[in-house]
């Protein structure tokens, strides 16, 4: 969707902003551009719209050459959001989210329904908030607007330039969470500016790692980056707990579960006793009638005797939805300081997560992009070999 071609920028002064830049953005992708200060990051994205003009190379956007296309038309159909909104301060928000489709001539009713649509999209009551003024708003909202405007006239492509870098971390998580689910709908192309390695990774499905000179020292996605660095400059950047940030980026897959042995709340408690010796294990996992988890069973003082299940369950809610990152899993294992999350696909029990599978699931995600597999296609080795 887009595609830089060896693109150099340098400025008058000799400064080598961007040199010799190649790098290809597939439609519906979000890619992160992450690096220090200075390194070009900014000059790219803009080169991308024309706000700078590249000194050699050439950039093209859906096929097209950009430098043969009226720079204006061609930054109307290209969502734009800078860090501090970027609004119109005489003007309502209503107004400024629909400048674009103003710009364009559409239809007056037409386009302040869409801006009121937007800004429900972005979390901002119309009614509430359309006719304030930008002054009027705190920043996490005035970042909405800038969003809102943006998307005003649904262009495919969107680039945006530390879009929650003028907000505090809570708002900024909460803002790029709301964005990842926008984004999840609307499957713009994104390019998106940030010296925030976190931010790159939860945001990116791919990152460009910037160094300075305007070069990409890696171009790939979160997992492989923080997996396999790509030299020591990568490595360093990304930091000495890339194996933590890791946790966020990696899902819990089949086979990472373990499948403990299952009994319900109703079962007799010999009968479980049975379950548990025939599966040789200490514990069992106990769900109740309608198959939700209730909690565990286990074998520290004898199964035995009358009664059920219930008698001698403990109760235990830690669970995660299947698809859940590993951090996610990890962090509600020290939640309920447990040693194991059930994960559950919809209501469905599937298996739990243990310390010893985190684990091993993170180490086989990097062996897996070093060899460039698809991790979750990786199949991983059994013990299962008695009698081969
Ligand atoms: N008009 C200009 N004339 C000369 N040098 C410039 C000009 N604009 C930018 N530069 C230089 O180009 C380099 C890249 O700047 P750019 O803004 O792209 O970096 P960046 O990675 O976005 O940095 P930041 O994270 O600080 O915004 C810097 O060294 C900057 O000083």
């Amino acid at each position: 969707m887009i595609r830089l071609d060896r693109v150099a920028k340098r400025y008058p002064d000799g400064t080598a902003a961007v040199e010799d830049l190649s790098l290809d953005v597939a439609a519906g992708d979000l890619v992160t551009l992450v690096g220090p200060s200075g390194c070009g990051k900014t000059t790219t994205m803009k080169m991308v719209n024309r706000l700078i003009e590249p000194t050699s190379g050439r950039i093209f956007v859906d096929g097209e050459d950009i430098t043969r296309r009226d720079p204006v038309k061609l930054r109307r159909g290209i969502g734009y959001v800078i860090q501090s909104g970027g609004l119109l301060p005489h003007r309502t928000v209503l107004d400024n989210t629909v400048t674009v489709p103003t710009l364009l001539r559409w239809d007056r009713a037409k386009a302040r329904a869409r801006g009121r649509d937007l800004l429900d999209l972005v979390g901002l009551a119309p009614d509430t908030y359309g006719d304030r003024y930008p002054h009027q708003l705190s920043g996490g909202q005035r970042q909405r607007v800038g969003v809102a405007r943006a998307l005003a006239a649904d262009p495919p492509v969107l680039l945006m330039d530390e879009p929650f870098g003028a907000v505090d971390p809570v708002v900024r998580e909460r803002l790029q969470t709301e964005f990842l689910r926008l984004q999840g709908e609307l499957k713009k192309t994104v390019l998106l500016v940030t010296h925030d390695i976190d931010e790159a990774v939860r945001m990116g499905d791919r990152i460009a790692v910037f160094a300075p000179g305007g070069r990409v020292a890696q171009y790939d996605t979160p997992l492989a980056v923080l997996g396999t660095p790509a030299d020591d400059y990568v490595a360093d950047f990304v930091g000495t707990d890339r194996g933590l940030k890791r946790l966020a980026v990696t899902p819990i897959t089949r086979d990472d579960l373990e499948l403990p042995p299952v009994v319900r709340l109703d079962d007799p408690l010999p009968q479980a006793a049975e379950r548990l010796r025939a599966a040789g294990s200490r514990w069992a996992v106990v769900l109740d009638a309608d198959g939700d988890l209730h909690g565990w069973i286990d074998d520290r003082e004898p199964i035995g005797g009358t009664g059920t299940v219930r008698d001698r369950a403990r109760r235990m809610d830690a669970w995660v939805p299947f698809g859940s990152s590993l951090k996610a899993a990890f962090g509600v294992m020290l939640q309920y300081d447990a040693g194991w999350v059930a994960v559950l696909d919809g209501d469905r029990f599937l298996g739990v997560l243990t310390p010893g599978r985190l684990h091993e699931a993170l180490r086989r995600s990097v062996g897996a992009e070093e060899a460039g597999i698809d991790p979750e296609r990786v199949v991983l080795e059994t013990i299962d070999t008695i009698g081969d």
